[in-house]
């Protein structure tokens, strides 16, 4: 059983961001795949530049890692990153034949600029400036997005197309849904011992990978 979650800064802030969040986790494209009326040639743009994005993500969480055996206050803390990290490597291989299936050619497919953008903004993330708290933050973000997002194409009444369930099921399964969850909590502990300024630094974080994650859906507009 999952313990029972108390309320802390991140669902603050979440209520308080609430617009931005259902943006970000219910945006047209999400929906589209829910109700089964996607466009297919949106969902390969957005396969093709999320294939790059994740090559860019897996430095960002392996800095978390690393990070996660100094500072973390919990031996626990970095098995789930550990775990996260271990996911992403199987998710390459999925993107990869997903590749194949779909005739997305990744060497020719270039980032578009709000993909640029967002690789940046985890760039800037991994300096030893940047608190543990506040990359926990954005790191909780990063995933929570994708796993509020494609779960709701897996809830019920779903029209979801077969051939997209594959990509709803990878971040919307319960295991990954469990797994933030325990970033969540690590990132709330972190977050308790927190200085004012970490505190607004790690709001603005959770702002900004909102906004960059509807940038990204967006991208699949073309
Ligand atoms: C844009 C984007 N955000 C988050 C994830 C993973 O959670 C992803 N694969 N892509």
């Amino acid at each position: 059983m999952e313990k029972p979650e108390k309320r802390g800064m991140i669902d603050t802030w979440l209520d308080k961001h609430r617009s931005l969040y259902t943006a970000a986790t219910r945006h047209d494209f999400v929906v589209s795949i829910r109700d089964g009326s996607v466009d297919l040639s949106s969902f390969k743009t957005w396969l093709g530049q999320d294939y790059l994005f994740v090559r860019e993500f897996v430095p960002f969480v392996a800095n978390v890692l690393i990070r996660a055996g100094k500072e973390s206050g919990e031996t626990s803390d970095m098995e789930v990153v550990l775990g996260g990290l271990a996911s992403l490597n199987d998710e390459i291989e999925w993107f990869k034949n997903e590749g194949s299936k779909w005739g997305v050619d990744f060497s020719t497919v270039v980032a578009q600029k709000a993909n640029q953008e967002y690789s940046r903004f985890l760039e800037a993330l991994m300096s030893s400036e940047v608190e543990y708290s506040v990359v926990l933050t954005a790191f909780w973000a990063i995933e929570a997005v994708y796993q509020e997002s494609f779960a709701h194409c897996l809830g019920d009444g779903n029209k979801t197309p077969a051939e997209l369930t594959g990509a709803c099921n990878r971040w919307g399964n319960d295991g990954f849904r469990q797994y933030c969850l325990s970033v969540k909590n690590i990132a709330e502990r972190c977050l308790e011992n927190a200085s004012g300024d970490a505190l607004v630094e790690a709001e603005d974080v959770l702002v900004r990978v909102l906004e960059h994650e509807v940038a990204f859906w967006e991208m699949s507009r073309g």
